[in-house]
């Protein structure tokens, strides 16, 4: 027996669009953003994958995700958890600036490093060591034993917060998981054991 996991980043946000870090900032879908999330729903939907759990963050964009996931799989009237240990990473004193006026003022290297390194934070913000920190013990503890039963578990996120359990589950290394550019609507999916580790992972 197996559970299943699936994880999905939010469709487009309207500051992915405007090249903007968004972090904990509350930004909704764009039309492209709005469609990517049906088409995930459609993805599932002509799967057979009928989750018996559903997980999202505290921010519209991955909240919104999901029910137009919902609405498109049909699925209505189901109980759905949020929680701020699925945020974004939180972007600190970056947050609401423009990726490519950063960039100009302290320097590409130094932006690259914020942006995709593990362990250094921005100003006033969380790395990804920081991110994983509060979004996996959430996972271990509320996640995992339904995956370990043979549920069938869908998340719907953020880049880093999905990147922090990616890490986990795929035994990645920091460098490797950093390298790991996770698509915004495009559905990630995997079987998980009775011990709790990964036994397959599906092609979405
Ligand atoms: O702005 C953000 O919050 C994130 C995700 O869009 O950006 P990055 O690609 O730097 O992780």
């Amino acid at each position: 027996m197996t559970g299943t996991l699936i994880l999905v980043r939010h469709g487009e946000s309207e500051w992915n669009l405007k090249n903007l870090f968004t972090g904990w900032r509350n930004p909704g879908l764009t039309e492209k953003g709005i469609e990517e999330a049906r088409a995930a729903g459609r993805l599932l939907k002509a799967k057979g994958l009928v989750p018996d759990l559903y997980y999202t963050s505290a921010l519209v964009r991955a909240q919104k995700t999901l029910d137009l996931m919902l609405e498109e799989m049909g699925i209505e009237n189901v109980t759905i958890t949020r929680n701020v240990a699925l945020n974004e990473r939180d972007y600190g004193d970056l947050s609401g600036l423009n990726k490519d006026d950063a960039r100009a003022k302290w320097g590409e290297e130094q932006v690259l490093i914020w942006r995709r390194s593990y362990d250094v934070p921005p100003p006033g913000g969380e790395s990804l060591k920081d991110t994983a920190a509060r979004t996996l013990p959430y996972y271990e503890a509320e996640i995992l034993p339904h995956l370990k039963a043979g549920k069938t578990v869908l998340i719907a996120a953020h880049g880093n917060s999905l990147r922090a359990m990616v890490m986990a589950i795929e035994k990645l290394t920091p460098e490797e998981i950093l390298k790991r550019e996770i698509a915004t609507g495009q559905p990630t999916i995997y079987r998980i054991g009775t011990d709790g580790e990964l036994a397959e992972k599906v092609a979405a």
